[in-house]
This record gives C-alpha cells, structure tokens and sequence, in this order.
C-alpha cells in the first residue's frame, strides 16, 4: 500500500499543505513545533479514525480555521487499485467519502487504509492500559480479516444494549436475549483475536530479537476478558449479573481483553526502561505490519515519528535497513537525518517543513 498524496488543511499550524511522498523512504525534516508530527497525525487520523495526540478538541482543528480536512490518495499494489478518502470535522462531527461515496463509519476507512504509526506515545501499548492494546489486535483483525468489523460492530451494539438495561435494573428476557447475543458473537471474537495473536507470534519474535536481543525470546499472551480457561461466555455474564446490575455496567467479556509480551530475561513490564518499553512497542508494531505483508501481499505504509529522539543509532539503523529490504513505503519525520539514511539505496525522499510550510528537497517551491 502506498500514500500517493497527502492533503491536510486546518489542522493544528497548517492552513493548507500536499504532500506526494515518494514509493520508498520519505524523510520530513525541520525544527520543533514546525509542524512534522502533525502530517504524521494526519495520515494517522484518515487510518484510524483518531489522532495519536488526543481527541479532536484538544487542539486538533487550527485556531481560528472553522473545520479541519484531510484528504488522502493511495495505490493498493495487489489489487491494483488507486483509492481516495476524505475527512471533515467541522468542530462537532465528522463527515467522510470514501471513493467517492459517503462514508457511513470512520471504521469502513480504517479497515480501507493501513498505516502502522510508531511515535512518542507508543510505549503506552507496552506500559499503558489495556485500551490500546485492544485497538492494535482489532485494528490488526480488521486488515487481515474481513468479518471481523462486522462481528466487532455486533459484540459493540449488543454491549451497549446490555449496559443500558442493566443502568435501568431492568431483568427481563431482553438481558437474556442480549446475553445469548454477546456470547455467540464475543466467543468467535475472541476466537479470531486469539487466533491472530498465536499467527503474531513468530513476526515478534523475530523484530524482538532484532531489536531486544537482551529478552532473549519474547511471547504474546492473550487476556480475553473473563476466565475463559474455566467458565464459556455464557456463564461468565450469568455469573456476573448480579454484580453487573449493582455497578451498572459489563464487567466481563471481550470488551475486557488483554495481551502482554513476556520477555525471558526480563522479569516483567515494571523492569523495563523507558527505551526498552519503546523498542518491545516497535517490534509489536513491526510484527504487525509483517504480518499484514505476508497475509495481504503487501505492506502497510509505515509512519515513525521522531525516530531518533526515540531509538539510538544502531537500532534506527536496522529498523530503516530492514524496512527498506522489504520495499515498504515510510514516512520519518526527525529534526535531521536518522543514522545511517544517507548512504541507503535508492536515497529517500526528502521534504522539510517550516512553519506549517513543506518544501521537497530539489524542488524552489512548495508542492501543489
Ligand atoms: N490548534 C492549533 N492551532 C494552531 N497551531 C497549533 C495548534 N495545535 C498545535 N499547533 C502548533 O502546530 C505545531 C505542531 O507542531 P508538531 O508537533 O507537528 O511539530 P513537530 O515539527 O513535530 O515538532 P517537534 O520537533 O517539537 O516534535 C506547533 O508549532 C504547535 O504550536
């Protein structure tokens, strides 16, 4: 998959900026606060429905612009196909076309575009709650396996529905009949998570021991959200009922679920540095996009912002070397040049940005 063009108006410090980075490795350059993480957010946003830097009133939409858009060209190479989405917030909704057509769910587009996007925030998948680490499975599932939005979507409207009866105390043969629901559709999620977590497997345990060889061997656990090992679906709500109509809320289930990588020579989580949260973050991120590569013949485009304030020199190294041998396009955004860019082949792209301006290198004037 490869972005062909990039366009983003009213967000944070662009008025208007385009973008067409190259097939291969892209470099954005320029100072602080000039404006290279927010392309970044940018192409993060048309890919999941999200920034990676808070919800769209923290700051999202430019002061003063009355809605931000972004727009985004991209080729599929299996399929041959170019493909086109857009994006709108006008301060209170969103609006968006895909292939010209509305859009009728921000998740028809995430599972259209794939970006993997490694940035400052990423060790949170590694340190943080559990929320993330359930978007990357499902973000995962929803490229690999077309059902899985669907089911997704069923298991959400089907929780929601449980919630409110239980917020009315209500006991009635609805909650059986929306129990019955989130079992036949929570248990063949959490067949298709655990699933795909056993296929990620070998894809991290190669990039972590490229990137973490010191772990000397890292495996993924699945959590799925109740105890599975003793008790079906079924049983877990009817057991938990009680207590569910007392909080108000689903306190077991897959909307609970969990991963975690166990690293051998590493104790737990709690023992990793800051740096060696973030490279176990990389090598899940990595993994995933090698997985999608070989399930979908092709890879996703891969986004990796501040690289060097992240990774030291050797590891920025072997991340690029790798990504370039597989042919991936890549969007780096840094201050300077990461280690070891100048000498690759063929050489990247390169843009600089400045104040919410973007210049390719070689050319006198910014991009149409
Ligand atoms: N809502 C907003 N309206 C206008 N400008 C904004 C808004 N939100 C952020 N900015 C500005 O946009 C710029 C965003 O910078 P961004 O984080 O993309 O920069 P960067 O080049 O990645 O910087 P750094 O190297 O410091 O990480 C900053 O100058 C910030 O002050």
């Amino acid at each position: 998959m490869r972005v062909t063009r990039l366009q983003v108006g009213g967000l944070r410090c662009f008025d208007q900026v385009g973008f067409a980075p190259g097939p291969g490795l892209n470099l954005i350059l320029g100072g602080n606060g000039d404006g290279k993480s927010s392309l970044l957010e940018a192409l993060h946003l048309m890919a999941y429905g999200r920034s990676f830097r808070g919800r769209v009133r923290d700051g999202l939409v430019r002061t003063g612009a009355p809605s931000l858009a972004v727009f985004v060209e991209w080729s599929e190479q299996v399929s041959g196909r170019s493909r086109r989405a857009g994006l709108r917030h006008n301060g209170q909704t969103w609006e968006g076309r895909l292939d010209g057509a509305p859009l009728a769910q921000l998740g028809d587009l995430c599972a259209a575009l794939a970006v993997v996007t490694f940035e400052p925030g990423s060790h949170a998948l590694v340190m943080g709650p559990a929320e993330p680490r359930r978007r990357f499975m499902d973000w995962g599932l929803f490229h690999v396996e077309p059902e899985f939005l669907r089911l997704w979507r069923r298991y959400g409207r089907a929780l929601k529905q449980r919630n409110s009866l239980l917020k009315g105390r209500i006991r009635d043969a609805q909650l059986d009949a929306w129990e019955h629901e989130l079992d036949a559709v929570g248990t063949l999620l959490t067949r298709y998570r655990q699933h795909y977590l056993e296929q990620l497997q070998p894809y991290l345990q190669a990039t972590a021991a490229m990137l973490l060889p010191v772990a000397e061997g890292s495996t993924l656990q699945f959590l799925p959200g109740w105890r599975q090992e003793e008790l079906s679906l079924a049983d877990a709500l009817l057991l938990s009922r009680e207590r569910d109509l007392a909080t108000g809320f689903t306190s077991v289930g897959p909307h609970r679920a969990d991963w975690r990588i166990d690293h051998a020579r590493i104790p737990g989580r709690e023992a990793l540095s800051r740096g060696q949260a973030k490279l176990t973050a990389l090598s899940a991120l990595l993994a995933q996009a090698e997985h999608q590569a070989a399930r979908r013949g092709e890879w996703p485009v891969v986004a990796l912002d501040d690289l060097a304030s992240e990774l030291d020199r050797r590891h920025q190294d072997q991340v690029l070397r790798r990504l370039q041998d597989y042919g991936a396009q890549v969007l780096i955004t840094g201050t300077e040049a990461p280690a070891g860019s100048a000498h690759m082949l063929p050489p990247p792209a390169v843009f600089h940005v400045e104040h919410g301006i973007l210049v390719a290198e070689g050319t006198a004037s910014p991009p149409a």
